[in-house]
């Protein structure tokens, strides 16, 4: 499905519109089916974003949050993107909401894979909301470029869950929703900002290969549109 551009001036108007936006569909979900599933990322984008999210007014007793990628690292680990919605999502109102972390402490990646995908089974079919970010290099969630299980996650026919990912640009061995769990959410965002990110977002929308830049797939192939929030 095509994909929308909404451009704002600066990161700071961007957040308040996309922190209005999530919450509409939180609170039209939980109308809808008395409860909302959330999926968001990590990285160094969305702070701004969960800062204003976190103050909005909404039942966020009957919200389930949980992330689209993981670091396989401990929840105290500067680098997990679970630290990063603690500290800034889970905060002022949306303390309220009940988070589902991807790391387990588990013996192998793998394991820590089975054990959220049990963990979480129930949340993702579809997610209400789902925030997705990219990278530098075209990947989104843990869809990195070379990765060890790229085509397995990239798969439409891979079923819901998690499953690992290990990738020279990834740092340490990763945790990722599979494609087949993200593409469809109710609310599809990607969240992009700075030129050079437009920059990638326009190469990536151009012909080449999905395993090149991973994001292709959530572009080409998502059977929800997708909403493109992009501040410079
Ligand atoms: O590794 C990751 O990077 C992407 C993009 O992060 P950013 O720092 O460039 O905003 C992020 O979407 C993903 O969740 C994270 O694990």
């Amino acid at each position: 499905m095509a994909a929308t551009m909404h451009a704002f001036a600066n990161g700071a108007e961007l957040a308040r519109n996309l922190a209005d936006k999530v919450a509409a569909s939180l609170s039209a979900a939980i109308d809808a089916r008395g409860a909302a599933t959330f999926a968001v990322s990590g990285g160094s984008t969305p702070k701004l974003f969960f800062q204003e999210l976190s103050a909005r007014d909404l039942d966020w007793t009957k919200v389930t949050i949980t992330l689209v990628d993981e670091r396989f690292v401990p929840a105290d680990n500067p680098r997990s993107n679970h630290l990063l919605v603690v500290e800034n999502l889970l905060q002022n109102k949306a303390k309220a909401a009940h988070f589902l972390p991807l790391y387990q402490a588990a013996a192998s990646v793998e394991d820590a894979a089975k054990l959220a995908t049990e963990a979480t089974a129930s949340i993702s079919n579809p997610f209400d909301v789902a925030i997705l970010g990219m990278g530098g290099d075209g990947h989104t969630a843990s869809f990195f470029p070379g990765g060890s299980n790229l085509k397995v996650a990239l798969d439409a026919g891979t079923p819901r869950g998690i499953i690992t990912m290990e990738a020279d640009g990834a740092g340490e061995p990763r945790l990722t929703f599979t494609f087949s769990s993200l593409q469809d959410a109710r609310l599809l965002v990607l969240h992009i900002e700075g030129e050079s990110k437009k920059g990638v977002l326009t190469k990536a929308e151009g012909a080449g290969e999905e395993a090149d830049m991973p994001i292709r797939a959530i572009l080409r192939r998502a059977t929800s549109s997708v909403e493109v929030y992009w501040a410079p």
